[in-house]
This record gives C-alpha cells, structure tokens and sequence, in this order.
C-alpha cells in the first residue's frame, strides 16, 4: 500500500489533481496496487483558510507519506503579499526543502501524435528525449533576501546565491547514473564566464566526472544553452543545472513537446518524492475544464516509477496518454486541424478508460 499527499493549491491545480487522482484509481483497478492518498491546503487557499500557505499540519502528513503529488500554487490574488507569505515562497519553496528533494528530474519527451504541435519543425524534435537535471534545493531562490530604502529614496536589493561542493556533488551523481543509463552523454550548464557560483559547479561536476569513465562530460553556458535548445534540441540527452537555470530553461524545452502543460517533474533525494507537473496554476485558464492534466498524469507515472518501484504501472499510464494522443483527443493548448477538442475531465476519463483497458 502507498500513501500519496495530494497538494491540489491554487488556480488550475485541483483541476489537472482530479484528473491524475482519476488515473491513479485506473492504475490500481488495472493492477492491484493499492493507493490511498489523502488532500491538504497548501498555498494560496491554505493561506486563506488558515493565515500561513504552509500550514504544519500539511507539512506533516507530507513528511509521513510515501510521496506527494503538487498541482500549482499562487496567483494574482496572492502576488501583493509579503515574500515569505507568497504561496512560491512561503510554501512550495520550504516544502522542496524539508522533503530533501533536491534533484528535480525534468523530462521533454515528445509524443509521436504531437509531433506536429512543436513550436519546432517535425524534423528537429521528431523523436526527442531529453532529461533536465535541475538542482532544487539552493542557489538564489534560497539565498538570504534584504531590501532597503536609500537615502535619495531609491530601493536597493540583495539576494544571495550560494552553493556548497556538496550540494552540487549530490546533483551532479543523479544526473551522471542517469546518463549512465541513457545515451551517456551529459551537458552541463552553468553561466561560469560570469558567476563564481558556475565556476565552482564546474569544477565540482568535473570532479565527478572522475567515477563515471563511461558518461562523456561537456559543458555549455547557459545562453548558448537557450539558443541551442530551439535550434537543435536532439543534440542533449541529459542536462545537468542550477536551481534557476533549470526552472528557466525546463520551461523552454517543454514547448518542444507541444505545449507545458505535457511536462512532469520528479522531486528526488530523500524517503519522500515531490511530483509536480512544472507549470504554474494558469489562473488565465483556471475553472474553465481547459487546463491539460497529462503533465500532471505523467507525473503520477514518475511516482510510480521512481518513488514506488513500479516500472510497468508507470508503462500504463505513459501508453496510455499516446494512445489517447494517437486517437486524436486533445485540450485547447495541444488543439491541432481535425483532431477532437476535450477538457480537462474528457482527457483524463479517456485515458484512465484507455489504461483500463490496456
Ligand atoms: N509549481 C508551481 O506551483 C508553479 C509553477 C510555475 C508558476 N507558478 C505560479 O503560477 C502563477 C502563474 O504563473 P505563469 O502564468 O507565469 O505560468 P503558468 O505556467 O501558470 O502559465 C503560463 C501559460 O501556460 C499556460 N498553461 C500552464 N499550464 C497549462 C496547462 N496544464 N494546460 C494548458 N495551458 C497551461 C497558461 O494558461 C499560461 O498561458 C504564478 O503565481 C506563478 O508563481 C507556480
Ligand atoms: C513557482 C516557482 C517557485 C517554481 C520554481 O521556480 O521552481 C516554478 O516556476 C516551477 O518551475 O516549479
Ligand atoms: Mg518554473
């Protein structure tokens, strides 16, 4: 039996949950693994229920569970609030931190049916796979923040960004056992002509590089990184980054596979997983069934295979998202000429029936 934390938070994040929790109950029909899971405020609507967006009750049920599954948090009813009690800060950045995660496992993957749907031609993302390793943990998003008004009545701010030998040590073996499995090739990205910060990243991921004679090592900066990405996305198979350059540049590759709302995460590091689909909680589309629940349902297939050791479950769920793709169904954001339109609910009943089925 697995216990799983749903976080539904804010704007479409219920919605694109409900759909993953549909999934989820097809999965156990389909093959007798057993889930419970159980909700709790967190974000923007635990800050309204209960005055802090990280209540400690949530908190705790997280810690004690098997793994969490996230939907988005914040919102523009939120963004006026002091930092530490914006849903980002106050709850989604703590909650990465006291669950341990600080490698988030980021795949671009591109679904034959969408192949079309890239931003990109059919040819330069026709078959593409990529992985964004991205440190989860540190740098500026955890770096001390200070702001004060000048004397002339400017403001000035300060954040900090740090990072240990150790913090990058332990990201860079995720993503170097990774490459071991796949292509063995591993780019690393880092902006180490400016930042003291890269240099040190560097240094560390080459020092790794030492244990694993079979992964072949580059590394790239993180602008040309960006270009390359939508000139010749195939050319990476695995990405090794920072906090924010990967938050930057998973957002970017997600286009390549038609739309965000295909991409999932994987939080790892510790006892509890964090799976999250990487957008945000689209409060332009939120309660309006147009949101798309894959990114999210494939999620749930990260959980399956890397928190509950359930590699053909999460199989499941993954044929069955292409072949709802293959039969044509799509949300707004993925819409193609001739292809059927359907909400939020309509995808993940289809693919649940679809799973069931298998
Ligand atoms: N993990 C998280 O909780 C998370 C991640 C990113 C942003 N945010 C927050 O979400 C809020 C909105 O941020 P934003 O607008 O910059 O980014 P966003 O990812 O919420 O939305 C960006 C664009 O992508 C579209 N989109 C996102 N997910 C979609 C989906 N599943 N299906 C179809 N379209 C989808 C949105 O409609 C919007 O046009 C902000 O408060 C931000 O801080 C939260
Ligand atoms: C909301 C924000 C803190 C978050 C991040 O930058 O990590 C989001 O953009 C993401 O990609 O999960
Ligand atoms: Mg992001």
């Amino acid at each position: 039996m697995y216990t799983i934390t749903l976080l539904p938070g804010d704007g479409i994040g219920p919605e694109v949950v409900a759909g993953a929790v549909q999934v989820l109950q097809a999965v156990q029909e389909r093959t007798g693994a057993q889930f419970v899971t159980r909700e709790a405020p967190f974000g923007g609507c635990a800050y309204d229920k209960t005055g802090t967006p990280l209540p400690e009750e949530t908190l705790k049920l997280c810690l004690a569970g098997d793994a969490v599954l996230l939907g988005a948090v914040g919102g523009p009813k939120w963004d006026s609030l002091p930092v530490h009690q914006r849903p980002e800060v106050g709850a989604l950045l703590p909650l990465r931190k006291h669950l341990g995660v600080f490698a988030n496992l980021r795949p671009s993957v591109i679904f034959p049916a969408l192949a079309d749907a890239s931003t990109l031609k059919r040819e330069v993302v026709d078959g593409l796979d990529l992985m964004v390793v991205r440190e989860l943990t540190g740098g500026i998003y955890f770096g001390s923040k200070h702001r004060e008004t000048l004397p002339d009545g400017g403001v000035k701010v300060v954040e900090t960004l740090e990072y240990t030998t150790g913090e990058i040590e332990r990201v860079a073996r995720v993503a170097f056992d990774l490459a071991r499995k796949r292509s063995g090739k591993l780019t690393s990205v880092d902006k180490a002509n400016v930042l003291e910060s890269s240099r040190l990243w560097r240094e560390v991921v080459s020092g790794v590089a030492g244990e694993y004679p079979d992964v072949e090592l580059s590394h790239m900066l993180v602008d040309n990184c960006a270009m390359q990405l939508v000139r010749y996305p195939k050319q990476f198979d695995v990405l090794l980054t920072e906090n924010m350059f990967g938050d930057i540049l998973s957002d970017q590759a997600s286009q390549l596979t038609g739309s965000i709302g295909m991409l999932p995460s994987a939080g790892l590091g510790s006892k509890v997983g964090l799976y999250e689909p990487i957008h945000g909680s689209a409060p332009d589309i939120a309660g309006q069934n147009l949101a798309n629940p894959i990114a999210t349902i494939l999620s749930v297939a990260m959980m399956l295979r890397y928190s509950f050791d359930l590699p053909e479950a999460a199989e499941l769920v993954e044929k069955a998202v292409a072949g709802v793709l293959d039969e044509g169904y799509r949300t707004a954001d993925i819409m193609q000429p001739g292809m059927r339109q359907v909400g939020t609910v309509e995808m993940a009943k289809q693919i649940g029936v679809r799973l069931k089925l298998s």
